[in-house]
């Protein structure tokens, strides 16, 4: 186990930050730290980095507890922070080279890893340019050359995709799926479901604090009752017909989405084949109908009464 927190405690005077927090990571993963704004991800990274110091709890990182002095651990780990922290004074290489020289003392070496910094991110064109002559998705991947400069072997990021445009977000993402091939364990926190869909191997779903569940994405989705939502775009349709829906058999709910109404099955056989029966004995007409099966959003809801998404 690469990361292991227990029951970890976090008081900012009144609010209870972390409530009782868990979480093992293992080395080679990519796991999601998934939850709503100010469910507590940024104060569980910095508490486990102790840059913030807990009320309760163990923190063991490399096997090993985690203190602020735990200097031959930190320098294994790399951050890369949720605000862009970067020295405006500096330019895009120099940057670089400082965080390097934070860990690296060999010349050569630190030569190199800056060199590979830059290549990594894709920011040849940019070296000498100052950070406030970037865009918001190029002081982005400046940030990750920054965290990931000295070759980390345990790597957080928080929230790198926010605020940044489509082709940075993707670029960024095959960025952490390289990093975890050559062998970086990395810790994810993101409130975008999808992106945790398509990256993490592991998620852990966290709600006021606390871990609600973890598990692979097919464990997270078999918890839930609803195993299939099919959506159809119906032309005129009585809010009566849309109550004698919910009594086709697996019925759980009918919701309507837009001009969709989308209907939650739970798991059973012939949902898709009754649901045709009811359109045809009612005479409805339908524009699209299309089967979906539930996502870390229907986890969340029904695991928590709410959206993930604010
Ligand atoms: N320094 C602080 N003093 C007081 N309260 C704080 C402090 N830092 C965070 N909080 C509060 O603690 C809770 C957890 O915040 P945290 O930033 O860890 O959440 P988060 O999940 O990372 O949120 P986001 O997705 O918005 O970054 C929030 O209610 C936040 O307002």
């Amino acid at each position: 186990m690469i990361v292991k927190v227990n029951n970890l405690v976090k008081r900012y005077q009144d609010l209870i930050a972390l409530d009782h927090f868990d979480m093992e990571v293992e080395e080679g993963e990519i796991i999601g730290l998934l939850g709503p704004n100010g469910c507590g991800k940024t104060t569980a990274i910095n508490c486990i980095l102790s840059l913030l110091s807990y009320d309760k709890g163990e923190i063991k990182v490399f096997g090993e507890k985690m203190t602020p002095n735990s200097y031959d651990i930190k320098r294994q780990i790399g951050l890369v922070p949720q605000e862009v922290s970067v020295f405006e004074k500096l330019t895009v290489k120099e940057n670089i080279d400082y965080f390097c020289g934070l860990y690296i003392d060999d010349k050569k070496l630190r030569k190199q890893y800056v060199e590979e910094a830059i290549e990594f991110v894709d920011l040849k064109d940019y070296v000498k340019f100052y950070p406030k002559k970037l865009s918001g998705g190029l002081k982005r991947r400046l940030n990750i050359a920054c965290g990931i400069v000295h070759k980390p072997k345990l790597i957080f990021l928080d929230e790198p995709t926010v605020a940044v445009d489509a082709q940075s977000r993707n670029f960024i993402l095959d960025g952490i799926r390289k990093l975890n091939e050559e062998g970086s364990t990395i810790i994810y926190t993101t409130h975008y479901l999808e992106e945790a869909e398509m990256l993490c191997k592991r998620i852990i779903i966290m709600d006021k604090g606390r871990s609600l569940v973890s598990g692979t994405i097919e464990e997270l989705k078999a918890m839930i009752t609803t195993s299939e939502k099919i959506v159809v775009g119906f032309l005129d349709i009585e809010d009566e017909v849309i109550e004698n829906m919910k009594s086709i058999p697996h019925v759980i709910d009918v919701e309507r989405e837009g001009e969709d109404y989308i209907i939650k099955f739970e798991n059973g056989i012939n949902n898709l084949a009754n649901l045709l029966d009811f359109i045809k004995a009612n005479n409805l007409t339908y524009t699209k109908l299309h089967s979906q099966l539930p996502s870390l959003n229907d986890v969340f809801l029904e695991l928590t009464g709410k959206e993930l998404r604010d």
